[in-house]
């Protein structure tokens, strides 16, 4: 018994994958071919357990207004629409026509693309077309780390209370703890954490899945 996060080693990551629910055909495609067509990219994509957990939490929360932040080839926009009550609708952000060309092709087959809008451009610019009153159930944010403050300052007051906002990527594979992190995506992300927990419109803990989720829920 631990009262701390294990340390996952390869064989217990895998243990947890396999005994939750198991990417299906079409997820074990996609991950294979954005591995095969985009090799030096292809760690961008959220872990399995992780799609696993967006759907989950998409589900548990009754979510039908969705907005993703950076969708790359489109494992966590599948993920959460698969989520979605019926109705429901995921607005997708993201600057790269050549990445997303693959998620419209994986959403297609899916049969989510009456589901999934695409949104070409800086997010930073985009989002601000979205309506300004309260009205998304959960965002995901995973995006370029230096834009995640501008993007939480976008959505938090689109998010209705009890709303929830998803971040990826929230301790850089451990480096928020270096002293003199040197890039300048980790010193974005240790002020970003900071901002987040000094936020008084939301409840927030981190997540210690992959390489780190905050989940906020929005007061
Ligand atoms: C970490 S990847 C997203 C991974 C995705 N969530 C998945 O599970 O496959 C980051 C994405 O953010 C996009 N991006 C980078 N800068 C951006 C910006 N300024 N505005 C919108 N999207 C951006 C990139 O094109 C890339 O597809």
């Amino acid at each position: 018994m631990t009262r701390r996060t294990l340390a996952l080693t390869e064989a217990l990551h895998a243990y947890v994958v396999a005994n939750g629910s198991e990417p299906d055909d079409l997820v074990r495609d996609l991950i294979a071919e954005t591995a095969a067509v985009l090799p030096h990219d292809a760690g961008m994509q959220v872990a399995p357990e992780q799609a696993a957990l967006l759907t989950l939490l998409t589900r548990i929360s009754g979510a039908r207004r969705a907005v993703e932040i950076g969708t790359f080839t489109g494992l966590s926009s599948i993920a959460i629409a698969r989520g979605l009550a019926d109705g429901g609708r995921l607005t997708c952000f993201d600057v790269s026509e050549e990445f997303t060309a693959i998620a419209r092709r994986y959403w297609r087959r899916a049969g989510l693309d009456d589901r999934i809008e695409l949104r070409i451009g800086p997010a930073a610019r985009t989002l601000a077309a979205l309506p300004g009153e309260p009205h998304l159930d959960l965002v995901f944010i995973d995006a370029d780390k230096t834009g995640y403050p501008a993007y939480w300052e976008a959505v938090v007051p689109r998010v209705r209370p009890g709303g929830l906002i998803l971040v990826d990527n929230v301790l850089r594979d451990g480096h928020v703890l270096d002293p003199d992190p040197g890039d300048e995506g980790t010193l974005a992300i240790v002020a970003f954490n900071r901002m987040v927990l000094a936020d008084e419109r939301v409840e927030s803990m981190i997540l210690p899945i992959a390489d780190g989720l905050t989940l906020a829920r929005r007061l």
